[in-house]
């Protein structure tokens, strides 16, 4: 039997999922794996202290007895998930996911931010065993800018455009929420700019790549726009994101990013890089 992409059987095993958070993109990811067709054998959370099976199951519509809850990252590796998705914030990247690279347990990052920090990325580099995937996430397009970045890049400017109620500090109109390098980006607006360190990763590095976040009343979905020049091409890549219905500050497409990550992890779709 093969599934629509010819993965084989082997790669439809039952799945055990590791999942840092139980917030709406992980309740996206969970929908997403399952639509794939790849059963759920088990499905352990590393969640903030104080939340219990049920009330976790039921934020990521789960059966109860596929879901254990562990509360530090210990309990997860002792668990020994087939693959991890951090779904949670640039702390649990930093907190978490070095030791589950020291584990060899691969590990889906979406909190990509993260890798703005000093701190955290001495951490993964002093890891150094397991295998790393950073989700595009809410972006698309990362393939062609690390191809022309191969031959030489001139400049990367990333915008990213939300209605006014989507930023923190409580925006009613059109505004321009910040204008700087992806690194200031990155570390200032946590939950909401982790696209300006993916394409910064991707493309010219957080001090290089040029970020523009606007409020913008004219938008009812999460608008992302990538200009490059390089000496191979010329690029523009625009996404418009629906938002997560329980965390609009979230575009859907960014669980679903991160899906395919864990699917390819297990051989169940086709791996583009
Ligand atoms: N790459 C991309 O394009 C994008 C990346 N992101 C990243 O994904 C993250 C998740 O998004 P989303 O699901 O919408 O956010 P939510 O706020 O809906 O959910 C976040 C979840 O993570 C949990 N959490 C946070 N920190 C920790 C921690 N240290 N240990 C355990 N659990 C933790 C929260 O727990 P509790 O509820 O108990 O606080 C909550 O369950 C965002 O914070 C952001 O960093 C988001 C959008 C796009
Ligand atoms: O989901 C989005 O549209 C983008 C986002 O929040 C982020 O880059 O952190």
């Amino acid at each position: 039997m093969t599934n629509r992409t010819g993965a084989s059987d082997t790669a439809l095993r039952a799945l055990h999922l590791g999942l840092v958070g139980c917030g709406s993109m992980a309740g996206t990811v969970l929908r997403a794996v399952r639509a794939a067709g790849v059963p759920l054998a088990m499905v352990t959370v590393l969640a903030r202290p104080g939340r219990n099976v049920a009330q976790v199951a039921q934020r990521l519509g789960l059966e109860p007895e596929r879901v254990s809850v562990v509360f530090d990252v210990a309990g997860l590796i002792a668990c020994a998930p087939h693959v991890v998705a951090e779904c949670a914030s640039q702390e649990a990247v930093r907190d978490v996911v070095p030791a589950l690279l020291a584990a060899r347990i691969e590990t889906v990052v979406a909190s990509v931010g993260a890798l703005a920090q000093a701190e955290t990325l001495a951490r993964i580099a002093a890891a150094d065993t397991g295998t790393l995937r950073v989700a595009a996430g809410a972006v698309g397009g990362m393939d062609a800018l690390e191809a022309v970045r191969l031959s030489g890049l001139h400049a990367v400017t990333y915008v990213g455009r939300k209605p006014p109620a989507a930023w923190p500090g409580g925006y009613t109109d059109n505004a321009v929420v910040f204008e700087g390098s992806a690194r200031e980006a990155a570390l200032k607006f946590p939950r909401n700019a982790n696209v300006a360190a993916t394409v910064a990763l991707a493309g010219l590095g957080f001090d290089a790549t040029q970020v523009r976040l606007l409020a913008d009343r004219e938008c009812t979905n999460n608008v992302h726009e990538i200009t490059f020049s390089g000496r191979c091409a010329n690029g523009f890549f625009r996404m418009e994101g629906l938002p997560s219905p329980d965390n609009p500050r979230t575009s859907l497409t960014a669980g679903y990013s991160v899906a395919r990550c864990v699917l390819a992890s297990i051989g169940s779709c086709l791996a583009f890089s």
